[in-house]
């Protein structure tokens, strides 16, 4: 008898390639911390966030812009070494906890005078809270870690984050962890003509990189110039197909260079970009051959796990348990840490 679609999805072995820490928080973890630093919030003057103000529960939406003031909330909460330590901890946990064999999780280096939080202690803090969890993990996992940048960040801020990233793998030469960097940050901000030498650096160094492109409608002239850097993934490009509103130029390019997506149903839909899972652009990429990766984006604020993706996405767009399959077996062709895929695809084979 075939196993039911949820559980079938939970012991899928499966590849989370686009998961921001700081979006990934459990409501558990959340109380945890909340618990932990109320006073410390009240002492700094800061209003201490109630739960619904980080998580947009099941069966909500909530617009583009109230999910970045969610962030804002979320970064007041956690804003020392301690607080990334269990963050991190946590959320690779619950990653294995649904299956995940291989997680590129992403964060944006913080500094907090406050809290002796520097961008280094803070990337320390999340390598820290990583090796902790992997040491408890009773199955076999890998994580990566990309460094994002923010966009709303000077080309300076945007510079050192690209440093922080080199540094570190100059440290750790054979088993380096940071593997990439991230564009990131609310879409309808930024100056992106600036940060692309940055970007075009990264790359020639030797980084990996994924950028969110089109995640709002009308930003073809923005991608095309993002795409210039010839990224290794694309995050969301909702807006790039022609039939989701983007232009039959950026689609044939997207084709022809062959970049996989990440695809974020839930964060997409939640956040009201697409306006049910119906209508999201999945389909129209994987019909034509193109490489998609099915990502949470950000499982706590949006309510989900992996493992609810890849069911609605099988659930909405009727792919067979073989075909789901195919997809996360698929998604190890498109991990940053090139040695681990053989490994990788062995567990997916089976
Ligand atoms: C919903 N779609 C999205 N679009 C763009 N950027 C997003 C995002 N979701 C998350 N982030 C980026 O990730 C940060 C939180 O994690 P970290 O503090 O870096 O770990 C947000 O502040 C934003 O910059
Ligand atoms: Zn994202």
């Amino acid at each position: 008898m075939a196993v039911p679609l949820a559980e079938f999805c939970r012991q899928l072995p499966k590849v989370e390639l686009h998961a921001h820490l700081n979006g990934s928080i459990s409501s558990a973890t959340m109380q945890t911390l909340l618990k932990r630093y109320k006073n410390r919030l009240e002492r700094e003057g800061n209003e201490t966030p109630q739960l619904w103000e980080t998580t947009i529960l099941k069966g909500e939406k909530r617009a583009l812009a109230d999910c970045f003031l969610m962030f804002k909330m979320i970064h007041t909460l956690v804003n020392d070494e301690e607080s990334v330590r269990i963050v991190a901890h946590e959320v690779v946990r619950e990653f294995a906890d649904d299956g995940v064999v291989y997680l590129e999780l992403r964060s944006t280096p913080r500094a907090n005078p406050a809290t002796g939080m520097t961008k280094h202690s803070y990337v320390q803090a999340i390598l820290c809270g990583i090796d902790k969890a992997l040491s408890e993990c009773r199955t076999t996992m890998h994580v990566r870690l990309l460094l994002s940048i923010d966009r709303r960040q000077s080309v300076a801020e945007a510079m050192d984050t690209v440093e922080l990233a080199l540094a570190h793998v100059e440290q750790t030469p054979h088993h380096t962890r940071v593997v990439g960097i991230d564009l990131s940050g609310d879409p309808t901000v930024g100056d992106i003509p600036a940060l692309l030498p940055v970007l075009h650096s990264a790359k020639e160094r030797g980084l990996k990189l994924s950028l969110h492109v089109s995640e709002i409608p009308q930003r073809n002239e923005e991608t095309a110039l993002l795409l210039s850097v010839c990224p290794d993934r694309l995050g969301h490009g909702t807006f790039i197909h022609q039939e989701a509103g983007g232009s039959p130029e950026l689609e044939e390019r997207v084709l022809a260079m062959k970049t996989p997506i990440e695809v974020c149903l839930t964060s997409n839909v939640k956040g009201q970009t697409v306006s049910n899972y119906e209508n999201h652009h999945l389909p129209l990429w994987h019909k034509r051959g193109h490489p998609i990766v099915i990502c949470t984006d950000d499982k706590g604020v949006f309510s989900t796990t992996l493992s609810e993706e890849y069911a609605i996405a099988g659930e909405t767009f009727f792919l067979s348990q073989e075909q789901l399959r195919q997809l996360a077996s698929h998604a190890v062709e498109h991990i940053f840490e090139h040695d681990l895929k053989n490994e990788l695809l062995k567990l997916s084979d089976v």
